[in-house]
């Protein structure tokens, strides 16, 4: 999932969740409460920690923090023109700005640690709480149709159910509804 709403600081690591967004999160917990979870994971940023405190709380499950989820790096500092820097990166996938991650190394660590979760608990239920960017190209590397166009239509949060076989994705649902 992508984790409910914040409002933009550049404090990447500590911004928290604003009023909307906990009052969504609440709906997380309320829609995935009864899903027979067997792990929570997350990004070590603290928006995507409190999308899913609710829920961790309610299933009894702790939430493992797993730097691989954390959003993908765009620059060192600020861009100027955030709307061209996310497209050259996307159009590009070996293109970094400076500081920055590629498409590519983004989506190897995004890989590495779905493909390590799935072997760590074959045939279980993980909630993962993320990020937009890295989500999508997490999903973009198993099926393309996950795109730029798609991670510009996500809502926030969003949430998104996987059917692996192994490490093959065969279904793709959603399951939040704005
Ligand atoms: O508001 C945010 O948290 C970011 O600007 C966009 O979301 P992201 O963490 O999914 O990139």
């Amino acid at each position: 999932m992508r984790h409910a709403h914040s409002t933009y600081t550049p404090d990447e690591l500590g911004r928290p969740l604003s009023e909307r967004g906990f009052l969504d999160a609440h709906e997380v917990t309320g829609l995935l409460q009864n899903e027979n979870i067997d792990h929570i994971v997350s990004s070590p940023y603290k928006r995507a920690i409190q999308t899913v405190e609710g829920l961790a709380k309610y299933v009894d499950k702790k939430i493992e923090i797993v730097d691989g989820y954390k959003e993908r790096k765009l620059a060192e500092g600020a861009v100027e023109n955030f709307d061209l820097a996310i497209k050259k990166v996307w159009n590009d996938f070996d293109f970094a700005w400076e500081g920055g991650e590629s498409n590519h190394t983004a989506q190897k660590r995004g890989v590495d640690a779905i493909v390590q979760l799935i072997d760590q608990f074959n045939g279980q239920n993980i909630v993962i709480s993320t990020h937009g960017n890295i989500m999508v190209l997490i999903m973009n590397y198993f099926d393309p149709r996950y795109d730029f166009s798609f991670w510009e239509q996500l809502t926030m949060p969003d949430i998104y159910k996987l059917t692996f076989d192994s490490t093959q994705l065969i279904d793709v649902s959603r399951i939040w509804s704005p």
